[in-house]
């Protein structure tokens, strides 16, 4: 089978590898549909995302979906031909983590596309049964390819406690950004105000449905806010853009008593805040990473139309076209690229 590999020198290019066999637990998935997620563009550009490091060839690729074509021997075998999402982390089930349900925070994880792990663009990937999904008929591969960055969103509202009524400042405009808006309108918010500096993805979040856009390479983010909301500032900010800038308006812009969730990595993980203003206006700050307990209710929205995911997808390619798919990803305005793999 063909696989896209990164070389530690960052080349991506495509290998004939064996195709796997199932373990006991697993399925093997024809792949699909695959994202190409930022992470994924920053091994590609730099070879390391912090103390994770391109030392050996990685397969790339975290946000997939296909059809199952073999199952192991403990997997039933009325799932060949399921059409499914693969949850990309798998934890390894015993630690505190795992047993307090809070898996996404295993220190054994294994993670697509995270070295040493191997991810998703590939024709076939075997996968633990339980992290492969099924989707309902009416969710499209592309969409469940996108469960993964829509899970990220959703973990995002659950851990700000998201509710009926909150107005939320996103700041950032790319998938994590606009699936968070996705997720916080899912679970109640009535006014989202969104920012970024590239002015094509912020006319994409107009159209998707932002109450209020910010250039803020123009705009005083925080006098925006605060003529929106009659200088009382926002129920919850989600920082979605690593960028240092963002995350003191995130502290500005809030309303006393209000959240900020940190989501967005900062480039070198020094993030300087205000923190005097964090307890004089009692704030409740979360990171959020990853994701828990996501799949299942990711796929239900899907299914009855809450969310649009595929709508932020702005080119597609092929296996063959890889190399070129992730160039294209690297310019500012594209969002998302889709690897696809139909009829090949
Ligand atoms: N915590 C997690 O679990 C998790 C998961 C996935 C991604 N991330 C991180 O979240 C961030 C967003 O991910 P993404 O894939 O959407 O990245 P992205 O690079 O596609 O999007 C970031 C956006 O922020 C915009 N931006 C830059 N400076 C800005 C500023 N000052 N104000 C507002 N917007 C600004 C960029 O133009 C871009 O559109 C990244 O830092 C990524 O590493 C975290
Ligand atoms: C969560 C996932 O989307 C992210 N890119 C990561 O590797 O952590």
């Amino acid at each position: 089978m063909r696989v896209a590999v990164l070389s530690p020198d960052l080349e991506l290019t495509l290998e004939e590898r064996d195709r796997p066999t199932p373990a006991a637990d697993e399925v093997v998935v024809r792949m699909r549909s695959i994202g190409i997620c930022g992470s994924d563009v920053h091994y590609y550009e730099h070879g390391r995302i912090g103390d994770y490091v391109v030392d050996s060839p990685l397969v790339l690729g975290h946000e997939s979906a296909g059809e199952v074509v073999a199952v192991g021997e403990d997997v039933d075998d009325a799932r060949v031909g399921e059409r499914v999402t693969l949850e990309p982390g798998v934890p390894c089930r015993r630690c505190e983590h795992c047993s307090r349900g809070e898996y996404n925070l295993c220190p054994d994880v294994t993670f697509m596309a995270t070295p040493p792990d191997d991810g998703a663009f590939a024709e076939y990937v075997a996968w633990p049964a339980d992290f492969a999904y099924a989707l309902p008929d009416g969710v499209s591969l592309d969409e469940g390819a996108l469960v993964e960055p829509l899970s990220v969103g959703i973990h995002v509202a659950r851990r700000a406690n998201v509710g009926v009524g909150d107005s939320v400042l996103v700041t950032g405009c790319g998938p994590i950004g606009l699936l968070a808006m996705e997720a916080v309108r899912a679970a109640g918010a009535t006014e989202v105000v969104i920012s970024d500096v590239v002015p094509e993805k912020l006319t994409l979040a107009e159209e998707r449905g932002a109450d209020l856009t910010v250039d803020v390479s123009e705009e005083d983010l925080v006098a925006a806010v605060d003529e929106a909301t009659d200088g009382r500032g926002v129920d919850v900010v989600i920082e979605a853009s690593g960028a240092p800038p963002a995350v003191q308006s995130a502290f500005d812009a809030v309303r006393r008593g209000g959240s900020v969730v940190l989501v967005g990595l900062a480039p070198d993980g020094e993030m300087p805040f205000d923190t005097n203003e964090i307890i004089d206006n009692e704030l409740d700050v979360f990171g959020s990473f990853r994701y828990r307990n996501t799949y299942p209710a990711a796929i239900d929205l899907l299914a009855d139309g809450a969310v649009d995911v595929a709508g932020i997808v702005d080119f597609e390619a092929g296996l063959d076209d890889v190399d070129a798919a992730f160039r294209r990803a690297q310019e500012p305005e594209t969002v998302k690229g889709m690897i696809r793999l139909d009829g090949e």
